[in-house]
């Protein structure tokens, strides 16, 4: 469970998040909707402890608002962040072995780096290839498989979709809803596109200028009356 309450950020006078209180639960696909500059990012940051925030956040019911972003990364709060973030130079399995060496060392880097092949076959071919060389789709499969090759119990996703085919979109969201199902993992993701969110999210929050404007179930914000809504957000 991750709970977010009274979350404000500010950049000097700029008022990003205004007090915005939201819960995510295990094993579902929570979306932060909302136009550009509404607000997602800084709520996603906010929560990972990479920008200085009011408010508390808590995960499984400890208060982490004081602790900085390593300490949040160790007790299992995992991040995709917007931007294509990896390290270009180092070959795809470097990236993974990075990625699973992050902070305490654990077993079993084989069989994770194995699972990752198996899901993505076209990070297996690429293997030894410099991840700067790869398509933009394969770098964010890359990005994602090494937010997770440690088995995040909380995951934080910014605009994953952003600038990717459909179809690499579609195996993402695929590994995503798998991995929420499979693992009980807590999905939180940023969409500026509301339609390709809630093709996977259970639960919606729509920020507005910082605020809350509209949240609800996917049915909800598929209705008739949630769309309205959801779209006068967007306004
Ligand atoms: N580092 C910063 N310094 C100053 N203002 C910022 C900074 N980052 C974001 N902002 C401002 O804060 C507001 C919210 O931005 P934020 O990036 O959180 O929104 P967003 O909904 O994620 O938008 P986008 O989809 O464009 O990323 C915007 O007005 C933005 O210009």
């Amino acid at each position: 469970m991750l709970e977010v309450e009274t979350l404000a950020v500010s950049y000097g006078a700029v008022r990003a998040v205004r007090g915005v209180s939201l819960r995510a639960e295990p094993g579902r696909i929570t979306a932060i909707l909302g136009a550009n500059g509404s607000g997602k990012s800084s709520l996603i940051r906010a929560v990972m402890g990479l920008v200085a925030a009011s408010g508390t956040v808590r995960l499984d019911g400890v208060d982490v608002s004081a602790l900085g972003a390593e300490r949040r990364a160790h007790l299992g709060l995992g991040c995709v962040l917007e931007g294509r973030r990896l390290f270009r130079g180092l070959t795809v399995e470097e990236n993974l072995e990075v990625a699973w060496r992050f902070g305490r060392r654990h077993a079993g880097f084989a069989a994770m780096r194995a699972a990752v092949f198996d899901r993505f076959p076209a990070l297996a071919e690429k293997r030894s290839v410099a991840a700067g060389l790869l398509s933009g789709g394969q770098q964010q499969m890359l990005i994602v498989s090494s937010a997770t090759i440690r088995s995040p119990r909380w995951l934080m996703l910014d605009e994953p979709s952003l600038g990717l085919a459909p179809v690499i979109v579609q195996q993402l969201f695929d590994f995503v809803v798998d991995l929420a199902r499979s693992r009980e993992t807590t999905v939180l993701l940023t969409e500026q596109m509301a339609s390709m969110a809630l093709r996977i999210a259970d639960y919606g929050w729509v920020l507005r200028q910082g605020t809350l404007a509209v949240a609800g179930d996917r049915a909800l914000l598929a209705s008739p009356e949630g769309s309205r809504r959801l779209a006068e957000a967007y306004l």
